[in-house]
């Protein structure tokens, strides 16, 4: 099957980090893709951002602070596969998404729909494969710590990225006391070396308590501003 690039998903095999072209197996051919340097420390937040608002912006600002991250991606999600409505269509999402987000060091990309991806385990190897010697973390607010052992292969993911956790009003106690928080409770870093996390090798986690802001896309769609 060919994406919109003409490229077979079976043929994709390395981005060129620095000109963000990306190869295959009849030549190269230039793409939307983000660019990342071998060693580049990047924070992947992924999410439906149906719509993106201030909590997100604020959220993706702290992790540059606490992780010591050099990028935050957003990866706009091509629809959640825990949820059961799909969400308002791709064009529609990036564009409010620019619209919320100016960083110089924030990049909102599409890239799930690219490579062909929806499961965040698949997307990470995908990611690593094509990014050799990038240093990812996958980031995400206390609201999916919960429920993270419903994600597939969430203990994959545990195990080959390093993960940082983002406060969340009202989902602290539920998040700490989650089934995914337990089983790697000796693999959690201390709050104070938060910047450590995207050098350790995983399993590695780290919860940062911050101010927080009490914003969600569902309570936007259901004032009806989206
Ligand atoms: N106000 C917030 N504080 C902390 N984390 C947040 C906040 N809003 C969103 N996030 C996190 O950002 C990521 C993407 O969130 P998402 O796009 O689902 O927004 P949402 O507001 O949670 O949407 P919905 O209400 O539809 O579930 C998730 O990891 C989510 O936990
Ligand atoms: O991989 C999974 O099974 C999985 C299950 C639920 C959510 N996710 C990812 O979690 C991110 C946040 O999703 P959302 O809808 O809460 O914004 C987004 O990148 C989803 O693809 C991933």
């Amino acid at each position: 099957m060919r994406n919109r690039f003409g490229l077979d998903k079976g043929h994709v095999q390395q981005v060129n980090v620095r000109s963000g072209w990306l190869q295959n197996a009849r030549g190269a051919m230039r793409t939307g893709f983000p660019k990342a340097r071998p060693g580049m420390r990047v924070g992947l937040l992924g999410g439906s951002f149906d719509p993106a608002h201030e909590g997100h912006a604020h959220i993706t600002r702290q992790a540059l602070r606490r992780f010591g991250l050099d990028r935050v991606w957003w990866l706009v999600s091509p629809g959640n596969p825990l949820k059961a409505h799909g969400p308002a269509p791709m064009a529609q999402r990036l564009a409010a998404a620019e619209a919320v987000m100016h960083h110089p060091r924030v990049v909102i990309t599409d890239i799930e729909s690219r490579i062909g991806t929806r499961h965040t385990a698949a997307t990470l190897a995908r990611l690593m494969a094509l990014y050799p010697g990038v240093r990812f973390v996958w980031l995400m607010g206390a609201d999916n710590l919960t429920g993270f052992h419903r994600w597939e292969n969430w203990e994959w993911i545990l195990d080959n990225v390093p993960v940082g956790i983002l406060a969340r009003p009202g989902q602290g106690v539920a998040a700490q006391r989650s089934r995914a928080a337990i089983a790697y409770a000796r693999y959690r870093l201390r709050a104070a070396q938060a910047r450590c996390l995207p050098m350790r090798h995983p399993p590695a986690w780290c919860f940062v308590n911050m101010p927080m802001v009490d914003l969600s896309s569902s309570d936007i769609r259901a004032r009806g501003g989206w």
